[in-house]
């Protein structure tokens, strides 16, 4: 084992770090949340003071919340390092005092050797020798990392590994079918395969027409879906969708009018030779259904019959997959309860869309079968995921206090970092650990892509707020064997991007900023879906670590419910306007009045707020004023001149001989 020599009595980091957090009482309100920064150093520094400020000024603007939590990462560090009840100080004594990074050449040269994580079979490396842990943090994490394999085995065996939920996480049974726990479920499993695998065959070869060009084909495929039944298709496609694939796939992944538009828009004549694929597990998330809505209601005005076109993949007996067997759609394909949406690219999910553009979802399974059993190992050092995770935990300090900076350098490789995003943040990012302790856990991860970043945020990475770690994504293969050139002597373009690469990850080093780096031989469907495996498994071990429940997303539904309390204010809001402008003369409203008549008496911004919306997209009119000084607008809905004409009834009554004289005098 090689030497690495750490310093460790430097450093006083985050030492005498304090806050106090509002109380959880009713009488809390006056309460101030307060940081101290003692004494602080290395990258302690930043942190205390950007968590001083931010704790503050949430204090203030929510005096008296019943549960102090906060998003940010670096605040989310003191709120997680152990488990507390809400409002219980935190001691900064249980933060990690960190080592200088070792800078001898030839000492982190046998750091890479020594923890250099290399698979042949797949074409797969990953380095963490950027990441500064020490021998003690191994084995100090030790015990943590049994327990969390101890988990990771049972729930491949099958238990309820999303207790909240009640349900099982049969993921990585999706690429390995002899696992899954019952021989119903494995033969569900692999027949759902060989029905995409036949589905896609047909379609792609005209077996399949589409019903409005019997002597055509498909020649587009638009998938309807959001997050997890959106980012993996799109992840995927984007990473290895031939460049002029039969069927070119587009998405519609918002419940963006002019998003819609635009991608209806684009199908144009070809919307007749569009095969619509709908995704969504639940079968009701409202963004899918509005973009289905919205596809059907095109399809209506070209006189096209959208259920011989639409395909539908969501769980037996959701609204959706109801809809589709009523309308006797083209085809459906399951979801099961056992996979998030997060981790679904195995699933029909990814794989009829893939499938769809030739690409090979049986290698794409492989490459993720062969990822599981490397990352099944129990010992560490030989495990990518136990690799990643362990990094996360020393660069995070286990709670989050690090953003995780995805720097692919490979533009097919864009959207992993968005994908990532939601795998690690929707997975990791909780209020409460298993044991019900506020914890605010999580890791923020933004990315794009290399060498392009390096002219937009790699300066503020080297030289600025040091809250990150990266991850570097390497491709070794530039281009298709025989296509290169070089464009200069012994050079070639590809040699610029590795350079790039190579010398961002050097100089963020040496500025004392810790990277990981995962290298693949090429992307490819086997790459790809090994890249897939290891981050599911590494966020599932990393779930483990800090004990929380990787597979539910309360935090989602929280959103979900306010925004459906939004629509219903705005139904009620609408009543009034309705009722108060068929009045005669037509009554123009102020805020405050719409407000009391909607029985919402303290939601006057957010009734402005929808009447500004409704003003924009000419479904109620300002009486008087504007969106410039909301405190005056008076409002009502219908038809502008009816309105105009009860000012001008109303007018004449009033001042009609006054009028009489000017009309007079002014002739
Ligand atoms: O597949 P569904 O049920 O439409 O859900 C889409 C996405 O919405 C979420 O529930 C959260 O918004 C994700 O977890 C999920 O991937």
């Amino acid at each position: 084992m090689a030497c690495i020599h750490t310093r460790l009595s430097v450093l006083p980091a985050f030492t005498g770090l304090r806050k106090s957090l509002p109380s959880t009482s009713s009488c809390s309100a006056s309460s101030s949340a307060t940081v101290s920064v003692l004494s602080s150093g290395f990258e302690g520094s930043h942190v205390a003071s950007k968590f001083s400020s931010s704790i503050v000024a949430s204090a203030k603007r929510f005096p008296a919340s019943p549960t102090p939590s906060s998003s940010s990462p670096a605040s989310s560090h003191l709120n997680a390092v152990s488990s507390k009840a809400p409002g219980e100080l935190v001691s900064s004594s249980a933060l990690p005092i960190k080592p200088v990074l070792e800078t001898d050449p030839l000492k982190l040269w046998n750091r890479y050797l020594e923890w250099l994580y290399q698979d042949k079979d797949l074409g797969l490396e990953v380095d963490v020798s950027r990441i500064g842990f020490t021998e003690d943090f191994l084995e100090e994490m030790k015990p943590k990392f049994e327990h969390a394999f101890r988990s990771m085995a049972e729930l491949e065996a099958g238990a309820i590994a999303n207790p909240d939920e009640g349900r099982m996480v049969g993921h990585y049974w999706l690429r390995n079918p002899a696992l899954a726990p019952n021989p119903y479920l494995q033969k569900q499993i692999v027949q759902t395969i060989e029905n995409v695998l036949s589905f896609a065959a047909d379609i792609v070869s005209g077996k399949i027409k589409p019903p409005p060009c019997p002597a055509g084909r498909f020649t587009q495929v638009l998938s309807v879906g959001i997050g997890g039944s959106a980012l993996g298709p799109q992840f995927v496609a984007e990473a290895l969708a031939p460049d002029n694939p039969l069927l070119k796939l587009r998405f519609i992944d918002n419940t963006d009018p002019a998003g819609i538009d635009h991608q209806i828009a684009q199908l144009g004549h070809e919307l007749s030779s569009t095969l619509v694929v709908v995704i969504s597990k639940s079968g009701g998330t409202p963004e899918t259904r509005n973009g289905l809505l919205e596809v059907q209601k095109a399809f209506r005005e070209k006189g096209l019959d959208f259920s011989r076109q639409g395909v539908a993949i969501t769980q037996e007996n959701s609204l959706l997959d109801n809809t589709a067997r009523i309308e006797g759609w083209l085809a459906r394909f399951p979801m099961y309860d056992w996979v998030g949406g997060r981790t679904s690219e195995m699933s029909a999910v990814g794989l009829l869309p893939a499938a769809l553009q030739g690409i090979n979802i049986e290698e794409m399974l492989e490459g993720a079968r062969l990822m599981d059993e490397s990352t099944r190992r129990t010992d560490i050092k030989t495990n990518p995921a136990a690799l990643l995770a362990l990094s996360w935990y020393w660069a995070t300090g286990g709670s989050g206090s690090k953003d995780m900076v995805v720097l692919p350098y490979k533009d097919s490789l864009l959207l992993f970092s968005r994908y990532l995003q939601q795998l690690v943040m929707e997975s990791l990012g909780k209020e409460y650990d298993l044991e019900g302790n506020l914890v605010n856990q999580g890791i923020a991860v933004y990315g794009n892509k290399g060498s392009t970043d390096q002219h937009a945020y790699i300066q503020q990475l080297r030289e600025g707020v040091p809250n990150f770690f990266a991850t570097f994504i390497e491709v070794l293969r530039d281009r298709p064997p025989g296509r290169d050139w070089e464009l200069e002597p012994g050079v070639t373009c590809g040699d610029y991007l590795f350079g790039m690469m190579q010398g961002t990850r050097q100089a963020l080093y040496a500025n004392k900023r810790e990277s990981i780096t995962v290298t693949i031989n090429d992307v490819n469907p086997i790459t790809v879906g090994a890249l897939i495996a290891l981050y599911e498994r590494a966020v599932g071990l990393y779930a483990s670590l800090i004990n929380v429940n990787a597979y539910h997303q309360p935090g989602v539904e929280a959103g979900k419910k306010a925004a459906g309390e939004v629509l219903a204010l705005q139904k009620r809001v609408l009543s009034v306007l309705n009722d108060a402008s068929c009045k005669e003369p037509v009554e123009a409203l102020t805020l405050e009045e719409i407000a009391a008549r909607a029985q919402a008496p303290h939601q006057v911004e957010m009734i402005y707020k929808i009447v500004a919306h409704m003003v924009a997209n000419d479904r109620a009119l300002f009486a008087e004023g504007n969106c410039g000084s909301p405190r005056s607008v008076k409002v009502f809905t219908g038809e502008w001149e009816r309105f105009r004409q009860m000012l001008e009834r109303t007018f004449r009554s009033k001042f009609a001989p006054k009028m009489d004289s000017l009309e007079t005098y002014e002739m």
